[in-house]
């Protein structure tokens, strides 16, 4: 059997480049839309008595450009964070689709990392009014997600400001400064903005992206404008319950979520 191809991290951080990444996600949503490509609900293993969890990501993809086989599999350790470790980690496993052998072990946490933000973007570029004025971005979180949410999205837009919300405020200050010192590179972006308040943070913003771990709810419905595109896990809340539903009829939602349970509310 023919040696199995292994694929680092390093090489894999040379080849992504913004403008290949977005084109090859829309490329790919295009494909399960038109079933070009079949992509299977994720297989997910919760390890017991722990937040710990393995996904299977199985995909095949027949165009008249491409063919593959493969499966991710992603591991979600939160408590990585404390051991300087990325939360999320992951391989990408390639097959030959004649044989079934194993052919490529590719790194995928960069791949899953830049993947996820040009999700977003695609999804904002399609669905966000493309009359509307996209100046503010407002970012929940400080973690992996966050900081490559706010560089992806100036690939596409032409946002102004940036406001970060993290539960830790520490580490908003830290992000907001990194992303200041490489702003030459983030286009027309004038100022990264770290908030103490998340009503604050996203009740200007044009676009709001969540990307946090947490499971109760964070942002609430009334604080945001009208048209806002939200990218990510959205809770609203209500006195009366805690659901993820707008309980609100008269202030409507458009709902596109793509870290988390997917659902629209209007
Ligand atoms: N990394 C990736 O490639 C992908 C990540 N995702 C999902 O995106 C989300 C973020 O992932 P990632 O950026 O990698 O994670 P990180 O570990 O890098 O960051 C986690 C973020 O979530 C915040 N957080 C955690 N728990 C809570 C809570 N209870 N309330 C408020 N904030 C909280 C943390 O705040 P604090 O700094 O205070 O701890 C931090 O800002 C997760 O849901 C993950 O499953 C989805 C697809 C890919
Ligand atoms: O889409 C993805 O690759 C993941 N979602 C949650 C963990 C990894």
């Amino acid at each position: 059997m023919a040696a199995i191809k292994q694929i680092t991290s390093e090489t894999i951080c040379k080849i992504l480049d913004w403008k290949s990444v977005i084109s090859a996600v829309e490329e790919a949503m295009v494909n399960v839309s038109e079933k070009r490509a079949v992509q299977n609900v994720r297989s997910v293993t919760q390890i017991p008595k722990t937040d710990n969890i393995l996904f299977a990501m199985p995909g095949y993809v027949n165009t008249d450009k491409s063919t593959a086989l493969g499966c991710k599999l992603v591991t979600l350790f939160p408590s990585n964070a404390q051991k300087n470790l990325p939360s999320i980690l992951a391989n990408i496993l390639l097959f030959n689709e004649n044989t079934g052998a194993l052919e490529v072990i590719m790194d995928g946490t960069e791949i899953t990392a830049w993947r996820t933000a040009a999700a977003s973007v695609v999804a904002t570029k399609y669905i966000r009014d493309v009359n509307s004025q996209n100046k503010t971005l407002a970012i929940i979180g400080a973690g992996t997600q966050a900081k490559i949410h706010a560089i992806a999205f100036q690939q596409q837009f032409k946002f102004v400001k940036v406001h970060v919300w993290n539960r830790t405020h520490e580490k908003a200050e830290m992000l907001c400064k990194e992303l200041q010192c490489q702003s030459t590179l983030h286009g027309t972006i004038e100022e990264y903005i770290p908030f103490q308040n998340v009503e604050e943070c996203v009740k200007e913003a044009d676009v709001i992206v969540t990307t946090t771990s947490a499971t109760t709810p964070l942002i609430h419905h009334k604080w945001v404008k009208p048209g806002v595109h939200i990218n990510g896990k959205l809770w609203t809340k209500s006195s009366k319950n805690n659901n993820r539903t707008n309980s609100d009829k008269n202030h409507k939602l458009d709902l596109i979520t793509k870290l988390g349970n997917s659902y629209f509310s209007k």
